[in-house]
């Protein structure tokens, strides 16, 4: 059992919105690690940051990541830092995995409302945004079989390109 398509990108991509349409699309069912987490834990991720801190949510993450991987047959979305664990990148090596990609003011933009992100909840939202983007995006790039640029378009429509990736990919 595998998953058909895992989703990786930073926070406010749309890995859970898109993820949940492409699953509806394939006729798949949809999976988000993040909210494996929080019944894991039997709290919000914003708890689990303040209380047990970063280190041990990014240990609990791995181990979500692995187990989801093994268990799941349709769309798997992680949450934005999973990649950092290098266990984790070499696991999705193995899989087709859809890098949406977001830039800083858009990600900011819709990421800003919420106060469910821990790590962008600081002072400094645009330059927290921009640190992490450029940390991670050659990981999200180092596991990515296709990525997709979100920034100008609704999920439906990026739903549509990433099938039509996907399929040309195969
Ligand atoms: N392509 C898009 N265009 C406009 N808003 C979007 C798009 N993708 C996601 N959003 C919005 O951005 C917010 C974050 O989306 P979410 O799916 O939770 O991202 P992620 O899981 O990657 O952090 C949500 O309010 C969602 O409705
Ligand atoms: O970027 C990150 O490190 C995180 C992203 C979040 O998921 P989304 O990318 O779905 O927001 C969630 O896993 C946690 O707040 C940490
Ligand atoms: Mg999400």
């Amino acid at each position: 059992m595998s998953p058909k398509a895992v989703v990786v990108g930073p926070p406010g991509a749309g890995k859970t919105t898109v993820g949940e349409l492409l699953a509806d699309k394939l006729g798949v069912p949809f999976r988000d690690v993040d909210a494996d987490i929080v019944e894991l834990a039997g709290k919000p991720i914003a708890d689990i940051f303040t209380d047990d801190g970063e280190a041990e949510f990014r240990r609990i993450e791995g181990e979500a990541v692995a187990r989801a991987l093994l268990e799941h047959d349709g769309v798997l979305a992680l949450g934005g830092g999973a990649v950092l664990a290098e266990s984790t990148r070499k696991l999705l090596a193995e899989h087709t995995v859809v890098f949406l990609n977001v830039g800083m003011a858009e990600g900011v933009r819709r990421t800003g409302l919420s106060t469910a992100r821990p790590l962008l909840a600081g002072v400094n939202p645009r330059a927290t945004f921009r640190a992490l983007l450029d940390a991670r995006l050659p990981l999200y790039r180092e596991v990515a079989t296709v990525e997709i640029d979100t920034d100008k378009h609704e999920p439906a429509g990026i739903v549509d390109e990433v099938v039509k990736a996907l399929t040309e990919g195969s």
